[in-house]
């Protein structure tokens, strides 16, 4: 058998472009030298386990399947690349646990029984593509499947039986052409994971099936293809429809700007425009991709005439920033701001010059990737003209504010110097319109180490930083409950989405202290703090729900598990809460640590086991009886490595 090292040369040499693998050599090199280890490659005990090659900007149409030779391989990841072609031929590695192929251009028809021979596969990530034809079968069909994401492809015909739809926690399907009915096993699933197929039926969505072939085809014998009839004079009547409406829509923009849906207030902002993120994907520059760069890009999020259309030239990229969002619909907003014109719309209100200085002109000229879509709005990820990348944040709903009081709350963040708070840098105001621009943290949150691509990021994140993470979140929030103290939340939506890794491990709270500026909105109710038990029960929100919610991250970081709590419907993840108490009841709490911490920390478990007793208490249900932060800043101060 082949070598792994030659294993990775033949992936590397089947690449057009792979500078990014820079010390990938046939130089008898060993790729997990720990002086030299190979890019994107992670061993344990030697023996590599995981490849991961997101974000390289690497070309070609990979062949997948020569890593078989690669015993331990468990986890691979080629997610935002431009890679290319037909589904690469992961179906030979027999053992692969997860495979993300997101944000690529890979196309074609997957055959129906390609999965067969991946039994173990947990995660399988293939959104942003352009695949077509039929969900095959297959998929279906794997006995361990946690996580699909399909999202934003070409898929059509019926969504297949899962077999096993209770150990599905995470799916998205939304944004294909998907017909018939929505299995009832699928029930447990946000309507929002089906949006976006106008063929697709069911009660979940509340759409009548009718007995339409459409909506009864799912129910019929497969047909001996999955290729779907031909589609050709709909694609001529699409793009000729789709042309007519951008003319008038082009039209309309030069009449009146302030009768776009953006320019005034009143309408749905999420039902105005969104970016195809296939055209925000940078184009292969080797294969002849001229399709998807031209007609289709005059689309872009509206009808402005400053977005750049040419998209072989841009270097914007729908980026997976995260890919742990289980309640969001991502990359389906208004247009970054940076996508945006800005006739006399104001500009930005810098208040921390330390990243240096910019306007509302800098942000659109930028390269803006969409990063997500949470509860209090979209953010976005610009690359400014000067090498800079900033976050910025759409807030919804904070219409009912005055221009004073968002100055004067802003003014009031800007303020703010702790270590492990991220101070904004800037904002914008309009009536209907308001925007949050901070510093881009490029390690990500603690949600997206913890438990997205297990990179090197994730395997860095041992006892002795985890512990880091929680003391550094600890004094964040007593520093936030001082300065905020008159406000009933003084953070509001502490979760491990917006906790972000700065250098060295140390965390930065972010998206607090909204609480003044949402209340008397629904938004408000997306804040995660109104996950806490009395909010749940009877609407109360006060300093010690902050509390809750910081338990919950505790217990996440040392058990190592997606909490239930940040699903809506608490039906996928551990319910940590219980979890925990139950085992620390039965004095079974060293069971539930993350092995991957005491693997390398033995000597510290009672440590460890000293914040799950933390965790419970900051996680009581009943707020009086719910430990008080400064008495859980001072335990968790007294933990050591
Ligand atoms: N300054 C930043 N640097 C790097 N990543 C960021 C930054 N701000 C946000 N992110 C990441 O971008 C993604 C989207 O953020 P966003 O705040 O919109 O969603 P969220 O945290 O999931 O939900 P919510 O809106 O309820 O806070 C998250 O995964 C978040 O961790």
């Amino acid at each position: 058998q082949q070598s792994p090292s030659i294993a990775l040369l033949q992936f590397k040499n089947s690449l057009t472009k792979s500078d990014a693998l820079y010390n990938w050599n046939d130089d008898g090199s060993n790729p997990c030298d720990p002086h030299n280890v190979w890019v994107g490659i992670i061993c344990s005990n030697g023996i590599i386990n995981t490849i991961n090659l997101s974000d390289m900007d690497l070309e070609g149409e990979p062949d997948i399947g020569c890593l078989e030779a690669i015993d331990g391989l468990r986890a691979l990841s080629i997610q935002n690349n431009s890679l290319a072609g037909p589904m690469p031929n992961i179906n030979r590695l027999r053992f692969i646990k997860a495979f993300y192929a997101g944000s690529n251009w890979f196309t074609g028809v997957i055959p129906s029984d390609f999965f067969q021979t991946l039994g173990s596969l947990k995660k399988l990530w293939l959104q942003h593509n352009n695949f077509s034809g039929r969900i095959p079968k297959s998929i279906g069909e794997l006995p361990n499947l946690k996580e699909l994401h399909l999202e934003y492809n070409e898929f059509s015909g019926p969504i297949p039986a899962f077999l096993e739809p209770d150990i599905l926690t995470m799916l998205d399907l939304s944004n294909n052409k998907l017909q018939g009915e929505i299995p009832k096993s699928l029930n447990q699933f946000d309507a929002k994971v089906f949006e976006n197929n106008p063929d697709l039926c069911g009660s979940k969505i509340g759409k009548e099936c009718n007995d339409s072939p459409t909506a009864t085809r799912q129910d019929q014998s497969e047909p001996s293809t999955d290729q779907p009839k031909s589609s050709v004079p709909w694609i001529i009547m699409i793009v000729v429809v789709a042309l007519l409406i951008l003319i008038i829509l082009a039209r309309a923009n030069q009449i009146d700007e302030d009768k776009r849906p953006l320019g005034k207030g009143g309408i749905n902002d999420e039902a105005v425009v969104y970016i195809p993120p296939t055209v925000t994907k940078k184009a292969p520059t080797s294969s002849n991709n001229s399709s998807i760069g031209n007609s289709n890009t005059s689309v872009v999020g509206s009808s402005s005439s400053n977005i750049n259309t040419n998209n072989n030239n841009n270097n914007n990229k729908v980026k997976d920033a995260a890919p742990i969002q289980p309640q969001v619909a991502p990359i389906k907003d208004a247009a970054p701001a940076a996508a945006r014109p800005m006739g006399g719309l104001g500009d930005l209100v810098m208040v921390n010059e330390e990243r240096g200085v910019f306007g509302l002109q800098d942000l659109m000229k930028a390269a803006a990737e969409v990063l997500g879509n949470g509860g209090l709005g979209s953010a976005y990820k610009a690359t400014l003209g000067s090498g800079v990348s900033v976050v910025v944040k759409r807030v919804r709903e904070m219409n009912q504010m005055t221009k004073e009081v968002f100055d004067a709350e802003m003014k009031k963040l800007a303020k703010l110097k702790h270590q492990n708070i991220l101070t904004p840098l800037a904002y914008h105001f309009r009536k209907e319109e308001k925007l949050l621009v901070s510093e881009y943290v490029p390690k990500g949150s603690v949600l997206y180490v913890l438990h997205g691509e297990r990179g090197i990021s994730h395997a860095e994140l041992q006892w002795d930083k985890r512990l880091k993470i929680i003391k550094g979140v600890a004094r964040g929030m007593g520093f936030l409950h001082k300065e905020f103290a008159s406000y009933p939340l003084p953070h509001g939506d502490l979760k491990s989405s917006n906790v972000l890794i700065g250098s060295d491990y140390e965390p930065l709270l972010s998206d607090y202290a909204f609480y003044p500026l949402l209340n008397n909105t629904p938004t408000v109710q997306s804040m995660f703090a109104y996950k806490s038990p009395e909010a749940i029960l009877n609407q109360k929100v006060s300093p010690k729900s902050d509390v809750y919610c910081m338990g919950i991250i505790i217990l996440e970081i040392i058990t190592g598990k997606y909490p239930s709590q940040y699903y809506n419907n608490q039906k996928g993840g551990t319910d940590v809460v219980q979890w925990v108490k139950s085992a620390l009841a039965e004095n079974r709490g060293k069971e539930l640590i993350d092995p991957e911490i005491t693997a390398s920390s033995d000597e510290s478990v009672s440590e460890m086991e000293k914040l799950l007793h933390i965790g419970a208490a900051c996680t009581e249900s009943e707020p009086d009886e719910r430990i008080d932060l400064t008495e859980a800043i001072r335990r968790i101060e007294d933990v050591s490595v």
